[in-house]
């Protein structure tokens, strides 16, 4: 065999080889630009006719967590995928059908206005479908109660929308994710759990947006609502309801997102003793357009405080009081007064969810009493 023997089939088969490598590269680059087309969300199981159609939509945390030792607390959140995540539960493909979406991909620490948008608007764009029938979503526990409120103040259905996460990743031993995933997939699957607003399933409770707080950092047990408590709970692959929030949420809600890219700057400011005034100045100076204060007590501000704060609101600046303390309201016109200060009383809103509920307010007005009606409202 000569050298151009041996050399001619080497090219050929170079060539072939950068062709074929080519071929699939080109394949998947127009998959994902026709992704974003594609309306309905992704499964690989069977269809049902006979069983309720359940969204997951999934944004990551602990739920999705991996570890390197099944007793350590040390994990990284959002890791595993959505299709992964369902395997460990295949008692809820006999529940619903289920088909799955990756929001995002992240530990709740990294939440951020973007996808609490995005989430909102994916599931109004869904829930118009007729072959929906309810959600949930896959979440970390550090900002759940957030996203929580964010959602049941702007998704736009009746449909039920469970939000579920967990507390010990999925690597390790005696994983939470798996059962509290299977019990929201019950939840959303059945009917009663139409019109109750954003529910939060954690630990065989289930909790109104409204009034969840993360109460411990490591414990399986959570999620309280500390002024109200679980409106039901999921026992055995069943629900069972016991209250019903006479506070307004989804269809009900005065907020549409539809066209709303951004929302406005809203800071929290923690309150102490000689709490420091020039913060007041800082977040101003910084372009807020609203200050959330945790006070102490019934949301009592430091006398420096107060001052600083009257001169915010001067300069349009909206400030709700709301407080650090872990439950009860913060009532208008008490110890502190809302009409000397120009602020507004949280009610029960502990200081995230205050600053949840004052952005999409700003979206529609920067009126102290038309806000403060919000508060009481929602
Ligand atoms: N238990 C958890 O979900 C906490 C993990 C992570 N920090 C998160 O919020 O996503």
């Amino acid at each position: 065999m000569n050298r151009v023997t041996v050399f001619r089939p080497a090219l050929i088969l170079s060539i072939v080889a950068i062709l074929w490598q080519s071929v699939p590269l080109q394949t998947i680059a127009q998959r994902k630009k026709t992704r974003k087309d594609i309306p309905a969300p992704q499964t690989t199981r069977k269809h049902n006719p006979n069983l309720p159609n359940v969204v997951i939509l999934a944004t990551g945390g602990t739920i999705a967590g991996a570890g390197t030792s099944s007793v350590g607390t040390a994990y990284t959140a959002g890791q595993i995928p959505i299709e992964s995540l369902l395997q460990a539960v295949p008692e809820a493909t006999k529940v619903a059908n289920i088909t799955g979406e990756q929001v995002a991909q992240v530990g709740s620490q990294a939440m951020n206005d973007e996808v609490w948008l995005k989430l909102a608007k994916r599931i109004n764009e869904l829930a118009k479908k007729s072959d929906v029938d309810g959600f949930v979503i896959t979440h970390g526990t550090d900002t759940q109660e957030e996203t929580a409120l964010f959602l049941n103040l702007t998704v736009k259905t009746d449909k039920p929308v469970v939000m579920v996460g967990a507390m010990r990743s999925a690597t390790a031993i005696s994983a939470d994710g798996p059962k509290n995933l299977y019990d929201a997939i019950v939840t959303a699957a059945s009917p009663s759990s139409k019109g109750r607003g954003v529910v939060v399933c954690m630990n065989d409770n289930l909790f109104s947006a409204r009034d969840v707080v993360k109460v411990n950092t490591t414990n399986v047990d959570a999620f309280h609502a500390p002024n109200s408590g679980p409106i039901g709970f999921v026992l055995d692959g069943k629900v069972a309801w016991y209250s019903l929030s006479l506070r307004k949420h989804t269809t009900q809600t005065e907020f549409d997102i539809s066209n709303v890219d951004k929302l406005p700057k809203v800071d929290i400011l923690y309150g102490y003793s000689n709490v420091d005034p020039n913060l007041v100045d800082a977040l101003v100076n910084d372009g807020t357009k609203g200050i959330v204060i945790a006070g102490v007590g019934n949301g009592n501000l430091y006398p420096a405080v107060e001052e600083r704060v009257k001169a915010a609101v001067k300069k349009g600046v909206v400030v709700v009081r709301s407080s650090r303390v872990m439950s009860g309201r913060t009532t208008m016109d008490a110890e502190t007064d809302d009409k000397v200060l120009g602020t507004i009383a949280s009610d029960e809103f502990n200081p995230q969810k205050a600053r949840v509920l004052l952005q999409l307010a700003l979206l529609k007005t920067t009126d102290q009493d038309t806000i403060q009606q919000m508060f009481l409202r929602y």
